[in-house]
């Protein structure tokens, strides 16, 4: 590829050809060759960018004949970006400034240690960018495995809060100065007598805001106007967190009637909007049970941070696994998201070209469809579709799945790259 001397910052190549996506008056502007920043990610996220990439060039090729193209643009998060930047530039600011000018991105997992070193850099991204909604859809393709009896009745899209709660991580160690004026302005200012182990507790903060709640509810809601959903479900602890995980249920049913001119059925709290649509809420527990009892009791479901991390990976097994879960992280005021697989890194795999790229090829395909490019994002279903049918699939579909051929993460792609062509021909 041909690049002009322009730089974002000394390591981001922007690509010679290609225009910006933009948004104005809440429209967005696609032109036929949208420069895309993307993130190859850690681990395994070499292995599914370099089959997914292939699968997204070829489908806009073969629906559009060259008259539309993705013009990528490498930009470094992880592991990879120390090698490039140098240490401790987990997430340079020309890859903030690269997504927050271009709108659009897409990227690989990334690896967050547990319990100590860095924090998320997802979190990070999502944070800086302030990309408030994570939106999960779970869908069924036949002939994909899964432990339950009828995956096929699984067809939800979770809205996940993307920016708040516990999962922003305000925490204080055990043991250090800060933890000591936490646990001290609880228990000596608030008069907090419920901490069981004062001296040896950690301390985290779940902030949960009115405006934040608002925001994701109210994209959620819209979601299920704009595609005839039947109800929205906002998941909760409320019975708990009372004023946090409570506060989402309260403010998404108060916004659902402000905005949206729902009424109370049934005596409330459910309610419903004047076109049928349903916004009703369940506890989390209760939840995680009744999807896998009944799921077509479930459609759209607006959650918070930490509970939607749980459910999206609960409702993916449901389908198959994580390995066929996408997902985007959206703020729908200024028009910012970043395209992203539901799991991580995935690092058993990694270097091996075995692990399953449907995920990231997927979070493509949402990508495409909201920059309006529906014929590719169609026909990449289609290839998925026909690839799986014919029983081609990478390790993790395999090992359920009688008279499967299982091949690696790049045949895969070649495989569904192939039947994407036998269905334009
Ligand atoms: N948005 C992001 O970038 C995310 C990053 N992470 C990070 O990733 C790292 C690893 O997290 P971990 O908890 O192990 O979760 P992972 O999602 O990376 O992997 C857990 C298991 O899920 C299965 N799996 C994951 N991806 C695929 C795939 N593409 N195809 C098939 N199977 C898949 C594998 O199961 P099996 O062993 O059965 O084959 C794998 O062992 C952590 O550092 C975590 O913080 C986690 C989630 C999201
Ligand atoms: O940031 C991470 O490492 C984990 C994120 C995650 O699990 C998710 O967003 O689903
Ligand atoms: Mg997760």
């Amino acid at each position: 590829m041909e690049y002009s001397v322009r730089v974002m910052d000394k390591h981001i190549k922007v690509p010679a050809q290609g225009e910006k996506i933009t948004m104005k008056d809440g429209k967005l502007s696609v032109p036929n060759h949208p420069v895309i920043p993307f993130v190859e990610g850690d681990g395994t996220g070499p292995d599914i960018w370099r089959a997914s990439v292939r699968v997204l060039d070829a489908a806009v090729e073969i629906a559009y004949g060259g008259e539309r193209k993705i013009e990528w643009m490498e930009v470094y998060a992880g592991e990879k970006s120390v090698n490039v930047y140098g240490e401790g530039e987990w997430l340079p600011q020309g890859t903030l400034d690269a997504f927050n000018e271009y709108l659009f991105g897409i990227k690989g997992p990334l690896t967050t240690p547990v319990g100590g070193g860095i924090r998320s850099i997802n979190v990070a991204l999502r944070q800086e960018l302030d990309l408030y909604a994570c939106v999960r859809p779970v869908q069924y393709f036949d002939g994909v495995p899964s432990p339950v009896k009828r995956p096929q009745d699984v067809d939800m899209v979770i809205f996940r809060e993307n920016t708040e709660d516990i999962y922003a991580g305000i925490e204080y160690k055990a043991g250090t100065p800060e933890a000591d004026k936490v646990r001290e302005f609880l228990v000596g200012e608030m008069g907090v007598n419920k901490i069981r182990f004062p001296d040896s507790s950690s301390f985290g903060v779940k902030p949960v805001s009115k405006e934040g709640t608002e925001r994701l509810v109210r994209a959620a809601i819209q979601y299920a106007v704009d595609n005839g959903r039947k109800s929205v479900a906002l998941v909760h602890k409320g019975n708990i967190m009372k004023f946090t995980e409570g506060g989402f249920r309260d403010w998404g049913y108060e916004l659902a009637k402000r905005e949206f001119g729902a009424v109370e059925i049934d005596g409330g709290p459910w309610c419903q909007l004047p076109n049928g649509i349903v916004i009703k809420d369940v506890i989390a527990d209760n939840f995680l049970q009744q999807i896998l009892l009944r799921p077509t009791d479930y459609d759209v479901i607006a959650t918070l941070n930490l509970n939607g991390d749980y459910v999206s990976d609960a409702l993916a097994a449901q389908v198959g696994g994580i390995g066929i879960a996408p997902g985007a992280n959206i703020n729908y005021v200024t028009g910012h998201a970043i395209f992203e697989a539901t799991h991580g890194t995935a690092p058993k795999y990694a270097g091996k070209d075995v692990i399953n790229p449907s995920s990231v090829i997927l979070s493509g395909e949402m990508m495409l469809r909201y920059m309006g490019w529906t014929e590719a994002a169609d026909l990449i279903l289609k290839g998925l579709d026909d690839t799986i049918q014919q029983k081609v699939v990478t390790y993790d579909f395999a090992r359920n799945m009688e008279g499967a051929t299982e091949v690696k993460t790049s045949v895969f792609g070649d495989k569904i790259i192939e039947n994407m062509k036998a269905r334009k021909a």
